[in-house]
């Protein structure tokens, strides 16, 4: 049976009940989150085949989530690099980006330019809060990636795609199949448009709340952060 998924309302409720009755913070959340992405990519893309790993970061937590990861990432190995056009207010941003800065990240302005001199990509530009058409200046970074034959893994959702109805009929990210997925907390309803490698990963919610939410606690393995699910929700 395929494990339930998580709408993006009632994803953006959840969050807001971890941080409020949960008692978590956003960098709690954000830091488990990009963990589970970190691991994600060593799984998917090691850094022995694959040391040079352009993240594209967009101007919200899903953004966040990409600088957490680079930071993991370094210590994984890699050699990241942040594209981070639209940098977001919170104070919260500023700090991941001066951690990265400590550790030599760079941060760079030219995408297609990075994408060139990158092993495999990482997609955090948009999640469960993403709607509409895309704004500049991210059309053409979805459409490079859209084109690129690296490996990509996306952050929660394929970034352009309507978290309900998944990938736009037209237009930027029409065919945009990124190489994997990791979902966090729960798979959203786009995944039923998705045809790469599935994870799941963000493992900060007991059964109660998945209850409560509708949805299921995927099948994590120990201490693991991530699973990878097949089609029907099982581990593979
Ligand atoms: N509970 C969890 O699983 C957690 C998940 N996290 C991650 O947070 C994102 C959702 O973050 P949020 O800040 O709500 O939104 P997004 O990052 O998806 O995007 C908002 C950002 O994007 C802009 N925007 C929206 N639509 C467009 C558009 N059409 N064109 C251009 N820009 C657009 C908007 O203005 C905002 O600036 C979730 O997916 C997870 O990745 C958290 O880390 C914590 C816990
Ligand atoms: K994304």
């Amino acid at each position: 049976m395929a494990l339930r998924t998580l709408g993006p309302k009632a994803a953006a409720a959840l969050d807001e009940e971890l941080m409020s009755t949960g008692a978590f913070t956003l960098s709690q959340l954000m830091e488990l989150a990009g963990l589970a992405v970190a691991q994600a990519l060593h799984t998917l893309s090691p850094p022995s085949t694959t040391p040079r790993v352009l993240i594209a970061c967009g101007p919200g937590n899903n953004g966040g989530d990409g600088l957490v990861a680079a930071r993991h990432l370094v210590h994984f190995g890699y050699a990241p690099t942040c594209y981070y056009p639209k940098q977001g207010k919170h104070e919260h941003y500023s700090a991941l980006r001066a951690q990265l800065e400590q550790l030599r990240v760079s941060f760079v302005q030219d995408f297609p330019r990075a994408l060139g001199e990158a092993d495999c990509v990482v997609d955090a530009i948009f999640g469960f809060s993403f709607s509409g058409e895309v704004r500049e200046p991210f059309p053409a970074v979805i459409r490079a990636l859209a084109e690129t034959k690296l490996p990509v893994l996306a952050v929660d959702a394929p970034s352009s795609w309507n978290i309900e109805d998944g990938p736009p009929g037209e237009g930027v990210g029409k065919d945009y199949q990124p190489t994997a997925l990791i979902s966090l907390t729960a798979p959203k309803p786009l995944v039923k448009f998705f045809r790469g490698r599935h994870f799941v990963g963000g493992r900060f919610v007991g059964k109660e709340i998945a209850e409560k939410y509708g949805f299921d606690l995927p099948p994590y393995k120990g201490a693991d952060q991530i699973v990878e699910i097949g089609p029907t929700g099982e581990e593979l």
